[in-house]
């Protein structure tokens, strides 16, 4: 559309753009208002100088004001161009849209001012002078108005107007009485905006004369065609392919977990990437570094760095270029060699894997990424790729919906091949490794209700200001988790949890450059069919909570209706129309396929609307995803100038947050996901960070926009939260009542304060109390909880309670009645054949009582005990193996020549009764091995709920 076209052309339009995000939405938009052949070009307003007038004036038919941030009295916004062509004397028909309507209206006596309130998204009537509705539906983005008085008016003639939210009215048309001169306040290239073509109609009317005489006239442009800021890259269409290979590839009927290969095959610390689709996507992807080349580049630094085996037979190579020269690259990798013989519908045959940060976005709209280079900058910038990506010669896919993988090798790898279908074959038949890293609770710092209302607030200047029209606040909450076992990776078994919590349809778990990165994204960024050449990007904006602030759940329905709001609709409608612009850059039919439709996700709902479009021939992938990154969900409108202010009002750079995670593939398929709702731990910091924010509007509620952050990021931390509980189990007899209550609530309290639960009761306000007084307080709260879970039970038996707390301290309980049992036969003990290896990774949860029981259980399992039957457990130390405990109780033995022992507190939980015995003396603390343990001997078995009873030890 903006390059030469092969067919004569009717008309040339010149549009100046003050950089605003829907400039290049007016080019389709005139083609669909005329029947006449229209060429656009589109230029910066910035390369724009008084001294090109004469030159513009031959060269087109007419010019266009672009919509812009900022105002008309602002030199940095306007510049010196437009006030110089409204000047000039020419009869060059001109239109203004919006700014450029203000700058119309400024030049030509009006004056420009704040509205009372600002209107961005908003649908309007509109109507004529004496309010008679004129037909047509106008999107309105401003914030500024233009006031004509009769001196104005003299000049220029009102057509129509619109009613605002406070009643008042904002002028909408005008014309010059004289001149062939436009303007409309509104946006009528905006998806929503209807009839409005007959506007633009005068306009091109005079255009067209102008151009029957440009043509009888001159010979056409003078001017160089102007080059868009994203260059035709040379993609597949042409075919500069040096090589060609064929795809080698297998498929295998195996159900198989893809995750669990990362688990048990990937070492802790290999770099890979795994994508999979959780909800109801179909594919997952797995690419090994070891099977890969890496391309990684660090916008600040301008340095790319290539390692491995290059597959266009290049050297690795570390080089400083600009951020242009990677594209190119990104692009000669992909097209050095065509691939064929690969499996139709498989969307990945080998290629590009990894992500794209915030910050490389940034530097693509030409802002300087890290305008401060403060500490937390450094690290990121001096640290960290804002490109990182894989390119994988070998890869392992699997089908959801057929069950089957595929492996992939663009190498005709035979032995990588062999290799790997015994590894399937072999993970897919073992156990499941069981998830172990988190244990306990983490240490959450977010950013404080006070500074993000404010920082809502501030929004909201820069949005009545004129600067914005939609900014996407973001602040990080940092989590530090505490490991127990060293052989797992957090991420990993990060990753697990997330998937089993919140499956999204783009889940995500990297390791690149010692970044660890777990994700569930629910938002496409870009999608790309090399076949079809149709991209599409599906941005959402709107979200509803499913359970309201006051713990009501909402309905599907009740979100749908909420989701209709004219602020949520406004919200998504501003990202809908700044993507269309976006995908305009390459491509000249631009639809929206689905305007306004609610997703239902595991924790909320949220308005998601896809653009579509037919990318123009000598474009690709690659191409889309440089005229619309960074993704326009997490900027707001205009993209370039609300980046600026969030830049300023967000505290650092946004890193993986915000940015691009996906594939694009050796044929040119490309999928990407917006990286939200993820965790990422930085090699250099001690914390996983977790992004989360919203877009905030002039009609935002600043409480309301932190719940929606709160939210958005609860369903990232709720990952991070222990998943057991801390377990007491007590008596509870008719004669005694709780027994052992404040030992029980001792060991409660010591166990909670090691896994950093919080303590019930607790409020936040208890920093500077005493131990001993939290320690009471928590203890009077629970009494009163379990004595009033107790009533209505029969009080004539004993009981067993078992009161847990979760890690947000709140307490639960179970009874059961304690049927009489005879203290006199001894129970079957049997030895556990384990070798206790495991001890370390478990010891947490040897030494606090809590809900994660499945070592005892596995262990009974393991020798077939029933009932009343213990087993007892093992450790291992050097070459020995040590009697810990058993299942249900603590275990002393009686060695000839010894005292009556019991085994040390390292290995086993400090029981209540096993204390109480030692204190008395009946008990001392020793070791006891494996082989001191004989079928047919005899020990002592206690607990608090029992006492202690006779065992005798049984083969098993
Ligand atoms: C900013 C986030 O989400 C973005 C903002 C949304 C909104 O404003 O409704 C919805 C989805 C995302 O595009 C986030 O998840 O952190
Ligand atoms: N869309 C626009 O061009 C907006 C113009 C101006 N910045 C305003 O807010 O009124």
């Amino acid at each position: 559309m903006c390059s030469a076209m092969e067919v004569p052309v009717d008309i040339k339009i010149l549009i100046i753009d003050f950089l605003d995000s829907y400039t290049w939405n007016i080019p389709a938009f005139l083609r669909d208002s005329s029947e006449k052949r229209i060429e656009c070009e589109v230029v910066d307003f910035r390369q724009c100088k008084p001294t090109s007038i004469d030159e513009h004036i031959r060269g087109y038919d007419g010019i266009i004001l672009s919509p812009g941030p900022g105002t008309v009295e602002n030199p940095d916004d306007l510049g010196p161009y437009a006030p110089a062509l409204l000047e000039h004397t020419s009869d060059i028909p001109i239109l203004g849209v919006c700014l450029g309507f203000q700058a119309i209206c400024n030049a030509f006596g009006g004056s420009v001012q704040r509205l009372s309130e600002p209107h961005h998204g908003i649908v309007a009537d509109l109507v004529d002078g004496h309010g008679r509705l004129l037909g047509r539906k106008a999107t309105r983005y401003h914030s500024l108005e233009a006031h004509l008085d009769d001196a104005a008016t003299k000049q220029l003639e009102v057509l129509a107007y619109a009613h605002n939210m406070d009643g008042s009215r904002s002028v909408m048309e005008i014309r010059h009485r004289a001149r062939p001169i436009w303007g409309v306040q509104y946006h009528p290239e905006s998806v929503c905006s209807l009839r409005c073509a007959e506007v633009v109609r005068p306009f091109l009317d005079a255009a067209y004369q102008c151009s029957s005489q440009r043509r009888q006239t001159k010979a056409g442009m003078l001017s160089p065609p102007y080059t868009p800021p994203m260059v035709a890259s040379g993609g597949p269409d042409q075919d500069v392919r040096l090589a060609t290979q064929n795809v080698t590839w297998e498929k295998l009927a195996l159900e198989i977990d893809l995750l669990e290969v990362v688990r048990q095959k990937i070492e802790v610390e290999d770099e890979f990437v795994f994508l999979e689709s959780g909800a109801k996507g179909r594919w997952s992807i797995l690419v090994a570094a070891a099977t890969s080349w890496q391309l990684a580049y660090n916008v600040d630094r301008q340095t790319c760095t290539r390692t491995g085996e290059l597959n266009d037979g290049s050297k690795p190579q570390y080089k400083q270029i600009p951020l242009d020269s990677v594209w190119d690259l990104l692009n000669s990798s992909l097209n050095h060699t065509q691939y064929s013989g690969g499996p139709d519908g498989v969307p990945f045959w080998g290629g590009f894997v990894g992500y794209f940060s915030y910050e490389l976005g940034l530097s693509q709209l030409g802002l300087n990424p890290y305008p401060v280079q403060s500490q937390v900058d450094e690290k990121y910038s001096h640290a960290n790729p804002d490109i990182h990506l894989l390119f994988a010669n070998e890869s392992i896919l699997y089908d959801k919906e057929t069950r089957s993988v595929y492996l992939m090798s663009l190498r005709n790898d035979q032995s990588w091949l062999q290799a790997t279908r015994g590894m399937l074959i072999e993970v897919a038949q073992a156990q499941k490794k069981p998830v172990r890293t988190i244990i306990k609770a983490p240490r959450i710092d977010s950013a404080s209700e006070q500074w993000y209302l404010d920082k809502v607030r501030q929004s909201q200047e820069h949005i009545k200001a004129g600067n914005s029209y939609e900014l996407c606040m973001t602040a990080p909450s940092r989590c530090k988790l505490d490991c127990c076992d060293a052989s797992s990776m957090p991420a990993a078994d990060l990753f697990h949890t997330l998937r089993s919590q919140n499956p999204t349809e783009f889940m995500s778990l990297l390791r690149l450059g010692n970044i660890d990165f777990v994700s569930a994204s629910p938002e496409e960024f870009m999608s790309f069919d090399a076949r079809t050449k149709i991209a599409t990007i599906s941005p959402i904006k709107g979200t509803v909570p499913k359970v309201a602030s006051d713990g009501q759940r909402i309905t599907l329905q009740e979100a749908e209706t909420e989701l209709e709001s004219m602020k949520i609709r406004a919200e998504n409608r501003m990202i809908v129309d700044l993507t269309r612009n976006d995908l305009s850059k390459v491509s000249s039919n631009v639809t929206c396929r689905k305007l306004f439709q609610v997703d239902e996700l595991e924790t909320l709902y949220q308005l998601v609307s896809t653009v579509a479009a037919d990318v123009d021939p000598g474009h690709n992938a690659i191409d889309v995803l440089r005229s619309s990154f960074p993704p326009g969900s997490m900027t707001g409108a205009p993209k370039r100038r609300s980046c600026e202010i969030l830049q300023q009002l967000e505290e650092g750079p946004r890193g993986l947050y915000s940015g691009l995670v996906g594939f694009i593939d050796v044929r040119g398929n490309c999928r990407t996901s917006v990286s939200i709702r993820n965790a990422v731990k930085y090699p250099n910091e001690d914390c996983w960070r977790i992004g989360a924010g919203g877009a905030i509007t002039s009609m935002s509620d600043p409480h309301e926009e932190w719940l929606e952050r709160t939210l958005k990021a609860q369903s990232v931390l709720k990952a991070f939260k222990p998943k057991h509980q801390v377990l007491e189990t007590m008596l509870w007899s008719p004669e005694r009542g709780l027994v052992f209550w404040q030992e029980h609530m001792k060991r409660l309290f010591n166990s909670l304060r090691f896994f950093a639960f919080t303590l019930p009761g607790h409020t936040g306000s208890g920093a500077g109390r005493s131990e001993a007084s939290q320690l009471e307080r928590m203890s009077s709260l629970l009494h009163s909880y379990v004595l009033v879970s107790l009533e209505g039970l029969h009080k004539n038996s004993s009981y067993r309670i078992s009161l847990s707390i979760d890690s947000d301290g709140r307490p639960s309980t179970k009874f059961v009645k304690l049927p009489a049992l005879s203290s006199l036969t001894p129970v079957n003990v049997y030895l556990d054949p384990h070798t206790g290896d495991d001890f370390d990774q478990l010891a947490p949860f040897i030494a606090h009582k809590t809900t994660n029981r499945a070592h005892y259980e596995s262990a009974r399992a393991r020798v077939g005990a029933q009932g009343r039957d213990e087993v007892l457990m093992f450790r291992r130390c050097s070459t020995e193996s040590l009697l810990t405990e058993g299942s249900y109780t603590n275990v002393s033995v009686m060695i000839p020549g010894e005292p009556q022992l019991v085994t040390p507190a390292f290995g086993c939980l400090p029981g209540i009764e096993r204390e109480r015995l030692l204190r008395e003396g009946v008990l001392v603390e020793g070791t006891i091995r494996r082989e001191d343990l004989r079928p047919g001997m005899k020990v002592k078995l206690f607990n608090s709920v029992r006492g202690m009873f006779g065992g005798i030890i049984v083969a098993n």
